[in-house]
């Protein structure tokens, strides 16, 4: 399967509705065994999407494959063409400085400039020249964000990447990603197992169950007056019964 690009111009009198995910009947298998057995999937750009779905379920899977890390999924995929990933655990090269792995394989003009905005952005000013293993965990998943968002994705995967972090930096984070998100508007598609994150974050929410789409619920934070406490509640007890956990009113 080939990845076609979708091309997403953000002056919105250009485009009325793009979107930076098509996907249509996406299967993938290992070894015989099919993991994703039908994904019919449309992100509009700018759109948050929370992700998830048991152990196993496939939704890492369905990220690389978005990502273009794996090319042997069958059905039509078109992604947009700009897209950056960020894992659980960072991924930075530990004998480059901090700014540098910013850097790494960004193109273009006055890229070290960029890449220090970025680092601003993010809240590490004065890290620029830190080596990562001297970084706390929140601080290196900073510099995977930073990374991420330097290269101005229209689209943003993200798997899992607060999964490692203590509960308070977490909080953090998820202002650090919604600030960026107001900043940037990219399309993000965040895997988590965290039930709660996804309300919190997300406009959408996705279940995967068995290699589908189970569930797609719509978690619209814009408009405060149907993000009561009560429809917050129903729609975490929603999620939790799709994932199979049921809860026991004392
Ligand atoms: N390269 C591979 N070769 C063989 N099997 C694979 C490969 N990648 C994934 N799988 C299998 O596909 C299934 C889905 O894996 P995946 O990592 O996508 O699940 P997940 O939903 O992200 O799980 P988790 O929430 O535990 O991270 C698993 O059974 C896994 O073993």
């Amino acid at each position: 399967m080939t990845i076609q690009s979708l091309p997403i111009d953000r002056r919105p009198a250009l485009m009325a509705d793009p979107l930076a995910v098509r996907i249509r009947n996406l299967k993938r298998g290992f070894d015989g065994r099919a993991v994703l057995t039908g994904i019919d999937l449309d992100v509009r750009a700018g759109e948050f999407v929370a992700l998830l779905g048991r152990s196993g379920s496939g939704k890492s899977t369905l990220l690389r494959i978005l990502c273009g890390f794996d090319g042997d999924a069958d059905g039509e995929l078109q992604v947009a063409s700009r897209r950056s990933i960020v894992f659980q655990e960072p991924r930075l090269q530990p004998w480059l400085r901090v700014l540098t792995n910013v850097c790494l394989g960004l193109r273009g003009p006055n890229v070290k400039t960029r890449a220090r905005e970025a680092l601003e952005e993010v809240g590490l000013v004065g890290r620029e020249r830190s080596w990562p293993l001297t970084l706390s965990g929140g601080e290196a998943q900073r510099v995977g964000l930073a990374r991420a968002m330097v290269r101005e994705p229209d689209l943003l995967l993200l798997d899992e990447p607060f999964g490692a972090l203590d509960a308070l930096t977490r909080l953090k984070m998820h202002e650090l990603l919604r600030s960026l998100c107001r900043a940037h508007e990219p399309a993000v598609i965040l895997v988590t197992h965290d039930v709660d994150e996804a309300l919190v974050l997300a406009d959408r929410i996705l279940v995967l169950t068995e290699g589908r789409i189970s569930l797609d619920l719509d978690n619209d934070q814009s408009m405060p007056g149907l993000h009561t406490e009560l429809a917050v509640a129903e729609k975490r007890t929603r999620l939790l019964a799709e994932l199979g956990v049921h809860q026991v009113v004392a």
